[in-house]
């Protein structure tokens, strides 16, 4: 649509909406976006709450009540060295990770949720300070970290159907999908309050002031303002909305690491000029790493937009492109036509075209600020986007240092497909070869 309209298209979807795919306009979006940014929620998780009489979820919250939980989550998570603290031990997580690919053959469907077990396995160490075994052999595997992962698993499906128009019964009655999603959502709640209660137990043991900042359990239970329900409503919203969107997005870097192999191998040669076949990815290490920072740019660049939902309802009416956009309309970002207008070969995985020169310290050519918004902007950023950095780049280092990462011809020419986070329309089919083996 874009092509044929242009960069302002208004559709009637429940409602009028408004698709934007111009930089420009995004940053008038950003600009008139206000103190408390509206970004509207999927009604299956509305519906839920209010027939629940659940107060909305962080992510869903609009106004003072969102206002009032994410600011003291910011206290923590907008602090440059937030992630990592975590480093240890997520180090171990994506050596786990790593281990589990270069074992085993995995089917495609297999693979996707090993991503998805990794990812979750990160959040829980950020929620609950420990590891919850979701990368655990099937031999010792813990009952209720599956029932947990399954419940999580099963509350994307529900959503997905609901947002892909698979469910319209959920609106008016409560349907298989609705059920399904409430089910779920009851037993991730359940979990994880009980592996909340004891983190925050054992923080109060071990209470040491020195430390009180260094997590983020640690930093919101030294907060006195801060009640149970809120941190809980602020620890499942991160777990809601760092699993998936993570899994997925590094899919699809690993996707075009393995169709660009000269760039993979670019890659390989940093991580080994840096922490070799064994060392741990270190904060200091991870600074001096431009390239793999620059794959993932790319990557995300290239996938656009990373999540379908950063949609933004202005408080006032605006104007864009000479249209006047009333006050109250869903407005939603897709840059394509960016990519032609800003980028040369703009179908390409080209990370280069991220790399600061040598001489000025500056990206030569670089585009405007608003082209590139993997993680949104303003106050209503994601609130985990270093930690989805920081898991994706250990993921990718910890599989490079051992193995090349390649596709079966089946999965050559993958689609994607935007539902809430992007996705590949079929699971993708990898495959994994130790640094000294021949590729089959
Ligand atoms: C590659 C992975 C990820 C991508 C691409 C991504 C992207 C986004 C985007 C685009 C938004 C909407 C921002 C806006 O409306 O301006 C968002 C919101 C959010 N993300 Fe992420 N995210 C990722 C991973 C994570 C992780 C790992 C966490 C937590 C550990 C997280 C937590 C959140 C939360 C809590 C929100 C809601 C923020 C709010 O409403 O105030 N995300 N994410």
């Amino acid at each position: 649509m874009v092509d044929q309209y242009g960069p302002i298209v208004r559709l009637q979807l429940s409602g009028p909406k408004v698709i934007l795919s111009d930089p420009k306009d995004l940053e008038i979006v950003y600009q008139n976006e206000g103190r408390y940014p509206f970004r509207p929620s999927t009604d299956l998780v509305a519906l839920y709450c209010q027939r629940n009489n659940l107060p909305a979820g962080f992510a869903e919250a609009q106004g003072e009540a969102w206002y009032a939980l994410r600011s003291p989550a910011n206290k923590f998570l907008l602090r440059a060295d937030c992630a990592t603290h975590y480093l240890p031990i997520q180090n171990l997580v994506a050596d786990d990770f790593a281990q589990i690919l270069g074992e085993s053959q995995f089917s495609p469907e297999e693979l996707g949720n090993l991503f998805f077990r990794y990812a979750s396995e990160n959040t829980g160490v950020v929620c609950f300070n420990k590891r919850l075994g979701c990368l655990r052999k099937s031999t010792v595997k813990d009952a209720e970290t599956e029932r947990f992962l399954r419940a999580m698993s099963q509350k994307f499906k529900q959503l997905q159907n609901s947002i892909s128009g698979k469910s319209v019964g959920h609106k008016f009655y409560k349907n298989k999908t609705y059920r399904l999603y409430e089910q779920a959502s009851r037993t991730v709640q359940e979990i994880s309050t009980k592996h909340l209660k004891k983190a925050l137990s054992k923080l109060q043991v071990e209470q040491n002031p020195d430390n009180e900042s260094s997590s983020l359990l640690s930093s919101m239970s030294a907060d006195p303002s801060l009640t149970f329900s809120q941190i809980q409503a602020i620890t499942s919203a991160l777990q809601n909305a760092g699993t998936e969107s993570t899994a997925k997005n590094m899919q699809v870097l690993f996707y075009n690491l393995a169709k660009n192999p000269d760039k993979q191998e670019k890659l390989y040669e940093e991580i080994h000029s840096r922490i070799g076949s064994d060392l741990s990815l270190t904060k200091d290490a991870l600074a001096q790493m431009p390239y793999l920072k620059a794959c993932l740019k790319e990557s995300f660049r290239l996938i656009k937009p990373t999540i379908f939902s950063a949609h933004r309802v202005l408080p006032e009416d605006v104007i864009i492109q000479g249209y006047r956009i009333p006050s109250g309309v869903s407005m939603v970002f897709t840059q394509v036509k960016c990519c032609k207008e800003y980028f040369s070969e703009p179908d390409k995985f080209v990370p280069e075209r991220w790399l600061r020169s040598h001489d000025t310290r500056k990206i030569e050519n670089a585009p405007p600020a608003f082209v590139n918004m993997p993680f949104g902007h303003g106050p209503r950023k994601c609130l985990g986007w270093r930690f989805a950095e920081q898991d994706i780049y250990l993921a990718t280092v910890k599989v490079l240092q051992k193995m090349k990462i390649h596709i079966r011809p089946e999965s050559k020419d993958c689609n994607f497909r935007y539902l809430i986070f992007v996705e590949p329309e079929k699971p993708i089919a990898f495959y994994f070869t130790k640094r000294e083996e021949v590729p089959a």
